[in-house]
């Protein structure tokens, strides 16, 4: 049998492996210890995290994971494994040869680690990495490098590997994202206004150097005039805010309360962060933040998924990784 000329690590950031409160302790404890997460000095941010943080957030997230769990698990896994095994059948596909995919998790399980052992044994020792963050953050993309580099630190032979930043202007990834909101507006109706709500950070990290404000603009803008949009008919906020510092704003919450207020009731959003659908996305957009928008005065919301396996964005991921793959191709 032919060596695969090169392999591919597909990266995202992980999730509890139960919806019980010990898992998401596990998770949150791993996760939120990263110093690329929450940057505030070990000997300040530890106590809160031990003494507080993990002993009174895993019980009320885990009801919150329990309201969005499938039988295969947590969506978040178990889409992104989809995703894996989708790229592997169109690379094959479009290139005619076997080329190992693996999927990786900054946190929890399976780790980055397990993914390149795998790929190792799959006899490559080129990898393109992929993280599935469209927008590069220092507390994401960052948070995998410095992973890398804590693996690549106990081995004495390195894979060669090429690393994609991030794809938040790509025009695959924004046809895809196009094509998705069309065929939601197909089937449900159109609302008044698009809102695209992104995951948030805190601004501080914007004002440091992160890059990601700046690539959610981009991306909202371009799918924006993607979709034909005037100005009033869309929107960029930002969710799922922690702690006590200002985050990115407009906060999609304090929106949804004031859009009904202001005379829109009917919207559609969508949260083009995010790869695969997940806690974030079904739980804080699809139940909880209707339930907000609804109890202000809204009529209408319409939640319009990510772009998951879907046969474009798998085209998009396929794409990347042969343009990334480079001269790797045929080799
Ligand atoms: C505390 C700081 C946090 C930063 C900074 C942050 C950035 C960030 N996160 C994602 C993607 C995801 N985050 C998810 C869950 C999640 N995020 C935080 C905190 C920060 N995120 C917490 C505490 C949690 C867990 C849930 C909770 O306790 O509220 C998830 C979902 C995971 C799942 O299992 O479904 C994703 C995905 C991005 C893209 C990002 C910065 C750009
Ligand atoms: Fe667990
Ligand atoms: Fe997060």
């Amino acid at each position: 049998m032919t060596k695969p000329s090169y392999g591919v690590l597909l990266v995202n950031l992980g999730t509890p492996c139960k919806p019980t409160p010990e898992c998401v302790r596990c998770f949150l404890k791993d996760f939120l210890g990263d110093p690329r997460v929450v940057d505030l000095p070990r000997w300040q941010w530890k106590p809160i995290l031990h003494g507080i943080i993990l002993n009174t957030r895993p019980k009320r997230v885990a009801k919150a994971y329990q309201s969005i769990w499938s039988e295969q698990g947590s969506p978040l896994k178990v889409i992104s494994m989809a995703q894996r095994d989708a790229l592997a059948a169109k690379l094959k596909q479009q290139t005619g040869t076997d080329i190992p995919v693996q999927l990786g998790m900054t946190y929890c399980k399976p780790g980055m680690a397990e993914g390149l052992d795998k790929l190792k044994q799959a006899g490559v020792d080129k990898v393109v990495i992929l993280p599935l963050f469209p927008q590069y953050s220092c507390s994401t993309t960052g948070a995998v490098v410095d992973g890398l580099a804590k693996i690549f630190a106990k081995q004495r032979a390195l894979p060669e590997y090429r690393l994609i930043r991030d794809y938040h202007l790509e025009p695959s990834y924004i046809d895809a994202l196009k094509t998705s909101v069309e065929s939601h507006w197909a089937e449900h109706g159109r609302g008044q206004k698009l809102l695209m709500s992104f995951h948030g950070v805190p601004e501080r990290y914007i004002t440091e150097g992160d890059l990601y404000r700046d690539h959610c603009e981009a991306t909202a803008k371009a799918l924006a005039s993607a979709l034909g949009l005037s100005a009033e008919q869309w929107l960029l906020c930002f969710q799922s805010r922690f702690g006590k510092e200002p985050w990115l704003q407009p906060y999609t919450d304090e929106t949804l309360e004031a859009l009904p207020k202001q005379g829109t009731t009917k919207i559609d959003i969508i949260s083009p962060a995010f790869s695969v659908d997940c806690l974030e996305t079904l739980e804080e957009l699809a139940i909880e933040g209707k339930k907000e928008f609804l109890d202000a005065g809204g009529e209408s919301y319409n939640f319009v998924p990510c772009l998951n396996d879907n046969s474009d964005h798998i085209e998009m991921m396929a794409q990347l990784v042969t343009l990334n793959a480079g001269n790797w191709n045929g080799s």
